[in-house]
């Protein structure tokens, strides 16, 4: 029988330049099984990508905060943004910048945690984030400030108990530090070749081949 996936985007689907490397739409499409897409990004970038590639919505966005399952009609929260925009808003006052120019679309429509850019300061971040008992994930794309009780493992497994699935039955595909809680729930894991130490560490296997490639030696390696 087909497993669920539980497929993370920036790194996995995508190429080196993040842009959707185009042959895992029809593989994501033509699934017979559910398939979850869970990323750190806001909710509207996954539902997008789903309605564009064809795929039923069902989504674990901002790092496991939010969470939507077509098939119920359920929106969840698992986080709330209020505890991660007062650490961001102390590192503006100390003169920080977010990095993401005048139109923050990045943070624009997220509503469970606020992101970062990597050009900007980490250590004064992770001081302020350990102040108010958050913490700051680099994904490899952006850093995260999010309470350490979300996690894209922990959405997944809301998610699969209103698919009436295990989330043991699911095969995850993730490339970093936030797909390991993913690796942790799921009963099979698959990090890509440009994966991260973390992610590397928890999946039970490292693929060949890299970013959407890597997904499809996964799609490969289960069928
Ligand atoms: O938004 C990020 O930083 C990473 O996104 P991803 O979880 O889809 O890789
Ligand atoms: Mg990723």
């Amino acid at each position: 029988m087909t497993p669920p996936l539980a497929v993370d985007i920036d790194g996995t689907l995508t190429d080196e330049d993040r842009a959707v490397h185009p042959p895992v739409l029809p593989v994501l499409r033509e699934w017979d099984a559910p398939v979850v897409l869970a990323t750190g990004k806001a909710l509207p970038y996954p539902v997008a990508l789903c309605e564009f590639a064809g795929v039923e919505r069902t989504v674990v966005a901002e790092n496991g905060g939010v969470a939507f399952v077509h098939a119920t009609d359920d929106l969840l929260f698992l986080g709330d943004r209020e505890a991660a925009q007062s650490v961001v808003d102390e590192y503006v006052e100390t003169g920080h910048d977010l990095g993401w120019g005048s139109h923050d679309l990045i943070n624009r429509w997220r509503e469970t945690e606020v992101a970062v850019s990597r050009e900007a300061p980490l250590e004064p971040l992770q001081r302020i984030a350990a102040d108010h008992g958050l913490e700051v994930v680099d994904t490899g794309f952006a850093y995260h400030v999010k309470s350490p009780d979300v996690s894209k493992g922990r959405a997944l497994e809301a998610v699969a108990e209103r698919l009436d699935r295990d989330p043991e039955e699911f095969v995850a595909v993730g490339d970093s530090i936030n797909d390991v809680s993913t690796f942790e729930v799921a009963g099979r894991s698959f990090a890509v070749a440009n994966a991260d130490e973390p992610a590397r560490e928890t999946a039970d296997v490292v693929l060949d081949a890299a970013y959407g490639e890597g997904f499809l030696e996964a799609v490969e390696r289960v069928r």
